[in-house]
């Protein structure tokens, strides 16, 4: 199958274009466990199909590391769409993608000569609190939730980028351990859909450190729904202004809240377009 790998701050993933995995339906979670897996396969934080749509000039699908589909994921908008110009799928520079999430209309900035590196999402309305996620835990747990287990006490706001989201406000999110905390809260029985998780550091009202463990993918150099979610939590909590840059480990996203609409700014890279041959779930 013809794939294309690319990478937005870091958040990596291989993009195949549905027509080219038209006979394998029942297997997309395996191929995006295999495509994914960086000694056996290409290696990616997962895999995003793009196909035609009904309700939008364009459809992604996303499949985490794990083979799980999520609803949404901000870098892998901006990659799309930086793709869909690119390859002529859509015919200006403002369109709209179908997510399983939502539509969402996305603005590329093309070069002299076609090529697209930066890109805006509408990531669509703020939406906070436990009935905007799947949520199984106590009905008097609001925005904020407190997630305890015998090791670990953390509150954090829950958010909705039509993917669900725990961001927990810490004293210094550079310095957090992700790789031990994440998993405990993207686990967690309150969530039966599992969660996303950020870890989140105001530096000034207009600046925001920021690391992630992703549901299905772990530690990732970026999330940009992720990003949207932190932003819109501490507009709530009154602790940032309403335009931030986020400063993730793979790089900078630009967040902005206007109208009650969370607006994403970043990059959008190429990596490499070639075969991948896979041998199926019992190659
Ligand atoms: N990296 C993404 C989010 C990908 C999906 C996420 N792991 C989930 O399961 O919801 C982003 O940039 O938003």
């Amino acid at each position: 199958m013809r794939v294309t790998k690319m990478h937005a701050l870091g958040n990596n993933y291989i993009y195949v274009e549905e027509q080219e995995v038209a006979d394998l339906h029942e297997q997309f979670a395996q191929l995006a466990i295999d495509i994914s897996d960086v000694r056996k396969g290409i290696g990616s934080d997962g895999m995003i199909l793009i196909g035609p749509s009904n309700v939008a000039n364009v459809r992604m699908r996303v499949f985490n590391a794990d083979g799980s589909e999520a609803e949404n994921c901000g870098n892998g908008l901006r990659c799309v769409a930086k793709y869909a110009y690119e390859q002529k799928l859509v015919s200006g520079p403002s369109f709209s993608i179908e997510t399983k999430g939502g539509v969402f209309a996305a603005e590329v900035y093309p070069n002299s000569e076609g090529a697209v590196e930066r890109v805006t999402v509408n990531m669509g309305p703020v939406r906070l609190g436990t009935k905007t996620i799947p949520f199984s835990g106590p009905s008097a747990e609001g925005e904020e939730v407190q997630i305890q287990t015998d090791d670990l006490v953390l509150r954090g706001t829950v958010v909705s980028v039509g993917n669900p989201h725990f961001v927990a406000f810490v004293e210094d999110a550079k310095n957090t351990d992700v790789a031990t905390v994440g998993p405990v809260v993207e686990h967690h029985p309150w969530f039966p859909e599992r969660i996303n998780v950020e870890f989140v550091t105001p530096i000034s009202r207009s600046e925001l450190d920021f690391r992630v463990w992703e549901r299905g993918s772990g530690i990732t150099y970026a999330c940009g729904t992720g990003a949207c979610a932190s932003v819109a939590a501490g507009v709530h909590k009154g602790l940032l202004d309403e335009t931030v840059r986020v400063h993730l480990l793979g790089g900078d996203l630009d967040i902005e809240i206007r109208d009650s609409q969370i607006w994403m700014t970043g990059e959008a890279k190429h990596v490499f377009s070639g075969v991948y041959r896979w041998h199926g779930i019992h190659g």
